[in-house]
Protein backbone atom coordinates (compact mmCIF):
# COMPACT_ATOMS: atom_id res chain seq x y z
CA UNK A 1 0.00 0.00 0.00
CA UNK A 2 1.64 2.91 -1.17
CA UNK A 3 1.78 5.79 1.39
CA UNK A 4 2.31 9.69 1.22
CA UNK A 5 2.77 10.82 -2.40
CA UNK A 6 2.31 8.79 -5.46
CA UNK A 7 3.20 8.72 -9.22
CA UNK A 8 0.01 10.77 -11.07
CA UNK A 9 0.52 8.30 -14.38
CA UNK A 10 1.19 4.81 -15.10
CA UNK A 11 4.06 5.18 -17.36
CA UNK A 12 7.20 5.64 -15.26
CA UNK A 13 10.47 6.65 -16.86
CA UNK A 14 13.81 5.95 -15.50
CA UNK A 15 17.63 6.57 -16.88
CA UNK A 16 21.06 5.24 -15.98
CA UNK A 17 23.26 8.31 -15.28
CA UNK A 18 26.22 6.88 -13.35
CA UNK A 19 27.07 3.14 -12.74
CA UNK A 20 29.00 1.29 -10.48
CA UNK A 21 32.85 -0.32 -11.55
CA UNK A 22 32.30 -3.05 -8.97
CA UNK A 23 29.86 -4.88 -11.50
CA UNK A 24 29.50 -5.00 -15.57
CA UNK A 25 27.00 -2.90 -16.97
CA UNK A 26 25.50 -5.33 -18.81
CA UNK A 27 25.01 -7.09 -14.78
CA UNK A 28 23.91 -3.78 -13.56
CA UNK A 29 21.07 -3.35 -16.21
CA UNK A 30 19.73 -6.70 -15.64
CA UNK A 31 19.65 -6.39 -11.52
CA UNK A 32 18.11 -2.83 -11.89
CA UNK A 33 15.40 -3.91 -14.64
CA UNK A 34 14.42 -7.10 -12.80
CA UNK A 35 13.83 -4.52 -9.49
CA UNK A 36 11.61 -2.08 -11.46
CA UNK A 37 10.00 -5.65 -13.07
CA UNK A 38 8.97 -6.81 -9.25
CA UNK A 39 7.32 -3.64 -8.70
CA UNK A 40 5.77 -3.51 -12.20
CA UNK A 41 4.18 -7.20 -11.87
CA UNK A 42 2.93 -6.01 -8.39
CA UNK A 43 1.02 -2.66 -9.85
CA UNK A 44 -0.45 -1.24 -13.00
CA UNK A 45 3.01 0.80 -13.77
CA UNK A 46 4.87 0.59 -16.87
CA UNK A 47 8.64 1.36 -16.66
CA UNK A 48 10.18 3.08 -19.81
CA UNK A 49 13.89 3.55 -19.92
CA UNK A 50 15.17 6.83 -21.24
CA UNK A 51 18.91 7.14 -22.62
CA UNK A 52 18.76 11.16 -22.67
CA UNK A 53 16.68 14.02 -21.01
CA UNK A 54 15.15 14.00 -18.14
CA UNK A 55 13.57 10.87 -16.85
CA UNK A 56 10.91 10.38 -13.47
CA UNK A 57 13.77 8.04 -11.78
CA UNK A 58 17.09 9.36 -12.57
CA UNK A 59 19.62 6.50 -10.97
CA UNK A 60 22.89 6.59 -10.12
CA UNK A 61 25.94 5.45 -8.00
CA UNK A 62 27.50 8.10 -6.04
CA UNK A 63 29.76 8.67 -2.82
CA UNK A 64 29.64 11.01 0.25
CA UNK A 65 28.35 14.67 -0.54
CA UNK A 66 27.13 14.11 -4.55
CA UNK A 67 24.83 17.39 -4.28
CA UNK A 68 21.48 16.75 -2.03
CA UNK A 69 21.02 16.86 1.72
CA UNK A 70 21.43 13.33 2.33
CA UNK A 71 25.29 12.55 1.60
CA UNK A 72 26.42 8.77 1.68
CA UNK A 73 28.45 7.59 4.67
CA UNK A 74 31.48 5.30 3.39
CA UNK A 75 31.82 1.67 3.50
CA UNK A 76 28.08 0.49 4.84
CA UNK A 77 25.85 2.70 6.79
CA UNK A 78 23.27 3.73 4.37
CA UNK A 79 23.74 1.89 1.43
CA UNK A 80 20.82 3.80 -0.84
CA UNK A 81 18.34 6.67 -0.49
CA UNK A 82 15.17 7.32 -2.80
CA UNK A 83 13.12 9.89 -2.92
CA UNK A 84 9.37 9.94 -3.02
CA UNK A 85 7.58 10.60 -6.18
CA UNK A 86 7.44 14.08 -7.43
CA UNK A 87 8.86 16.45 -10.09
CA UNK A 88 12.55 17.21 -10.17
CA UNK A 89 14.55 14.96 -7.79
CA UNK A 90 11.38 13.24 -7.07
CA UNK A 91 11.78 9.60 -7.61
CA UNK A 92 15.63 9.86 -8.32
CA UNK A 93 17.46 7.01 -6.73
CA UNK A 94 20.90 6.78 -5.49
CA UNK A 95 23.28 3.70 -4.49
CA UNK A 96 26.33 4.24 -2.41
CA UNK A 97 29.38 3.23 -4.50
CA UNK A 98 31.71 3.27 -1.56
CA UNK A 99 29.68 -0.31 -0.71
CA UNK A 100 30.56 -3.18 -3.11
CA UNK A 101 27.84 -3.94 -4.84
CA UNK A 102 27.44 -7.77 -5.81
CA UNK A 103 24.96 -10.50 -7.72
CA UNK A 104 24.96 -13.23 -4.99
CA UNK A 105 24.99 -13.23 -1.25
CA UNK A 106 28.87 -11.45 -0.20
CA UNK A 107 28.67 -7.76 -0.60
CA UNK A 108 25.50 -5.42 -0.88
CA UNK A 109 23.37 -7.39 -3.79
CA UNK A 110 22.10 -4.89 -5.64
CA UNK A 111 18.83 -6.49 -6.67
CA UNK A 112 16.99 -6.33 -3.15
CA UNK A 113 18.90 -3.19 -2.63
CA UNK A 114 17.40 -1.72 -6.15
CA UNK A 115 14.11 -3.23 -5.24
CA UNK A 116 13.70 -1.88 -1.79
CA UNK A 117 14.63 1.59 -3.19
CA UNK A 118 12.50 1.82 -6.10
CA UNK A 119 9.34 0.90 -3.85
CA UNK A 120 10.19 4.12 -2.18
CA UNK A 121 10.92 5.72 -5.29
CA UNK A 122 6.87 4.76 -5.87
CA UNK A 123 5.98 6.25 -2.21
CA UNK A 124 6.06 3.41 -0.39
CA UNK A 125 7.19 3.26 3.23
CA UNK A 126 8.94 0.28 5.12
CA UNK A 127 6.71 -2.58 6.29
CA UNK A 128 7.50 -4.47 9.97
CA UNK A 129 7.00 -7.44 7.63
CA UNK A 130 10.38 -9.33 7.72
CA UNK A 131 8.90 -11.08 4.09
CA UNK A 132 8.28 -7.68 2.55
CA UNK A 133 10.79 -5.99 0.42
CA UNK A 134 10.72 -2.80 2.11
CA UNK A 135 11.62 -4.56 5.45
CA UNK A 136 14.07 -1.44 7.09
CA UNK A 137 17.19 -3.31 7.30
CA UNK A 138 19.64 -5.07 4.46
CA UNK A 139 20.08 -8.29 6.77
CA UNK A 140 16.53 -8.93 7.01
CA UNK A 141 16.36 -10.01 3.64
CA UNK A 142 18.65 -12.92 4.32
CA UNK A 143 15.51 -15.31 3.92
CA UNK A 144 14.59 -13.69 0.48
CA UNK A 145 18.14 -13.45 -0.79
CA UNK A 146 18.79 -17.69 0.40
CA UNK A 147 15.46 -17.69 -0.93
CA UNK A 148 16.13 -16.69 -4.56
CA UNK A 149 17.36 -19.12 -6.81
CA UNK A 150 20.72 -17.64 -7.73
CA UNK A 151 21.76 -21.05 -9.41
CA UNK A 152 19.23 -19.73 -12.25
CA UNK A 153 21.26 -17.15 -13.60
CA UNK A 154 24.82 -18.78 -12.98
CA UNK A 155 26.75 -15.64 -13.70
CA UNK A 156 24.54 -14.32 -11.15
CA UNK A 157 25.87 -16.49 -7.83
CA UNK A 158 28.95 -14.06 -7.83
C1 LIG B 1 16.72 -4.07 1.51
O1 LIG B 1 16.97 -2.81 0.96
C2 LIG B 1 17.55 -1.85 1.75
C3 LIG B 1 17.66 -1.98 3.12
C4 LIG B 1 18.29 -0.96 3.85
C5 LIG B 1 18.79 0.16 3.20
S1 LIG B 1 19.61 1.38 4.08
O2 LIG B 1 20.26 0.76 5.21
O3 LIG B 1 20.48 2.12 3.17
C6 LIG B 1 18.44 2.50 4.68
C7 LIG B 1 17.87 3.37 3.57
C8 LIG B 1 16.49 2.88 3.13
O4 LIG B 1 15.74 2.39 3.99
O5 LIG B 1 16.18 2.96 1.95
C9 LIG B 1 19.13 3.31 5.73
F1 LIG B 1 18.23 3.97 6.44
F2 LIG B 1 19.93 4.19 5.17
C10 LIG B 1 18.67 0.27 1.81
C11 LIG B 1 18.05 -0.73 1.08
ZN1 LIG C 1 21.44 11.33 -2.90
ZN1 LIG D 1 14.03 1.82 3.02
Amino acid sequence: NAQGTRWNKNIITYRYLLYTRDLPRSTVDFLLETAFRVWARASSLTFVRMHSHNADIMVEFVTSDHGDLYPFDGPRGTLAHAFGPGLGVGGDTHFDDDERWTTGKTGFNLHVVAAHEFGHALGLKHSRNPESLMYPTYKGHSNYLSRYNWSSHPWLSG
